[in-house]
C-alpha cells in the first residue's frame, strides 16, 4: 500500500516536471507559427507537398519556436514574476531552474537544426536557427526592455517560419517566400498591440515600453489602422501582381481582409474600448489561420482544376 502510493507520488511529480518543460516552450502560439510554414510550403510545393517533408519540417519548427521560446522564458524570469498573466510560469514560480531550462533550449535547438539539415535541408535549418538566435537577441536581449518598436522589429522573429516552409521545398527563397515573411511581419504589430492595450497596466508596472505604455491608446490604435492596411494590402500581392496564388485565394484573402480592417477602423473609432480591442486581437489570430488556409486550399491541384472549369462554363 505505502510502495503503491509512494510510487503514484513519483509518477505524479514526473507528469508535473514534464508539464512544466511543456508550458515553457508557450506551446498555445506555435501551431499558429507552423500554420504559416505549411501555407509557404503548398504555395512553394504547388500543391502537391511531400507528407514526409511536411511532417519533418513542423517537427524542426515546432523545436526551435519552443527552444526560442524557452530561453525567453529563462531571460524575462524577473518580469514574467512581476505580472499577473505571466506569474504562474514555470521559471517565476521556481518550478524549473535556469540552468536545466537552458539545458533543454540547447538541446531542442540542436535536435531542431539536426532534424532539418539531415532531413530538409540546410537553408531550412538555418532559418530556424536565425529565429531562435534574432528572437532571443534582437527581440528578447535587446528590443523588449528599450524600444516602442520591439514588437515591429522583433516580430520579424515571428514571421521566420514562413520562410523556414519554403526553403524546406524548394532550397531557396523566393519573391512569393519573402512576400510571405512581410504579411506576418506586418500583421504582428495589430496583432499584439490590440493585446497590449488591454494589459498596458500590467507592462506599464515592470516598465515594458510597449507602445501603449509610452504613446497612450489614441497613437497606438492609429499604428494598428496602419498596419492592418497595409497588411491587407499586402496579402494582395500574392494574387497580383506575383501570380504565386490564384482567384480563390484572391477572393478569402480580400472577405478576411475586410472584416480585419473592419474590426481595426471600430479601435480607431473609439480607441478606448477595451471589448474591440479584444475582439481584433481574437480575430487577428483567426484572420491569420483562416488566410494560410486559403493559400492551402488555392495551391491545391484540384482547386485549379474546378476554377478552371468554372471559368470554361462561364466561357472566360
Ligand atoms: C513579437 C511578436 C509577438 C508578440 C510580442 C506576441 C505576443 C503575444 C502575447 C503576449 C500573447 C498572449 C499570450 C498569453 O496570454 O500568454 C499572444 C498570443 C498569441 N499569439 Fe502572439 N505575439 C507575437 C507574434 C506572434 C506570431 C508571429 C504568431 C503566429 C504566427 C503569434 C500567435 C499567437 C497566438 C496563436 C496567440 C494566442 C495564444 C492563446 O491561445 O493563448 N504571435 N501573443
Ligand atoms: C523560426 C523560429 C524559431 C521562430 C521563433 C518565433 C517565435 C518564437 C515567435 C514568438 C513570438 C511571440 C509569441 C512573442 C511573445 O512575446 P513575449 O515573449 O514578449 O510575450 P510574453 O509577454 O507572453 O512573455
Amino acid at each position: 500500500m505505502i510502495e503503491t502510493n509512494v510510487s503514484r507520488r513519483q509518477h505524479d511529480t514526473f507528469l508535473q516536471v514534464v508539464q512544466s518543460y511543456y508550458q515553457l516552450t508557450k506551446p498555445r502560439i506555435i501551431p499558429l507559427l507552423l500554420i504559416t510554414t505549411a501555407g509557404s510550403m503548398w504555395i512553394a510545393a504547388k500543391g502537391e507537398v511531400d507528407p514526409w517533408l511536411l511532417i519533418i519540417t513542423m517537427i524542426g519548427g515546432t523545436l526551435a519556436a519552443a527552444s526560442a521560446q524557452t530561453i525567453n522564458c529563462i531571460y524575462d524570469r524577473d518580469i514574467d514574476y512581476d505580472m499577473e498573466r505571466t506569474r504562474h510560469r514555470p521559471m517565476p514560480s521556481g518550478k524549473i531552474q535556469p540552468r536545466d531550462a537552458l539545458i533543454f533550449a540547447i538541446a531542442l535547438a540542436v535536435l531542431s537544426f539536426t532534424l532539418l539539415t539531415v532531413c530538409a535541408n540546410l537553408l531550412a535549418a538555418f532559418l530556424a536557427f536565425s529565429g531562435i538566435i534574432f528572437y532571443v537577441l534582437v527581440y528578447t536581449h535587446w528590443l523588449k526592455r528599450h524600444s516602442t518598436q520591439n514588437i515591429v522589429i522583433g516580430g520579424a522573429a515571428g514571421a521566420i517560419p514562413a520562410l523556414v516552409g519554403w526553403a524546406a521545398v524548394t532550397d531557396t527563397l523566393s519573391w512569393a517566400a519573402w512576400l510571405i515573411f512581410a504579411i506576418v511581419f506586418l500583421w504582428t504589430p495589430p496583432h499584439f498591440w490590440a493585446l497590449a492595450l488591454m494589459i498596458r497596466d500590467d507592462y506599464a508596472k515592470v516598465g515594458i515600453p510597449m507602445l501603449p505604455v509610452v504613446v497612450g491608446d489614441e497613437a497606438t490604435v492609429r499604428q494598428i489602422w496602419f498596419y492592418t492596411v497595409i497588411t491587407v494590402t499586402a496579402t494582395i500581392l500574392l494574387f497580383y501582381p506575383l501570380r504565386a496564388s490564384g482567384i480563390v485565394y484572391a477572393v478569402i484573402a480580400l472577405t478576411l481582409g475586410g472584416v480585419f480592417v473592419h474590426k481595426s477602423w471600430r479601435l480607431l473609432q473609439n480607441p478606448e474600448d477595451k471589448t474591440i480591442a479584444r475582439e481584433l486581437f481574437l480575430y487577428s489570430i483567426s484572420y491569420m489561420m483562416l488566410l494560410c488556409l486559403a493559400m492551402v486550399v488555392d495551391s491545391l491541384p484540384i482547386t485549379h482544376h474546378l476554377v478552371s472549369t468554372v471559368l470554361h462554363q462561364l466561357h472566360l
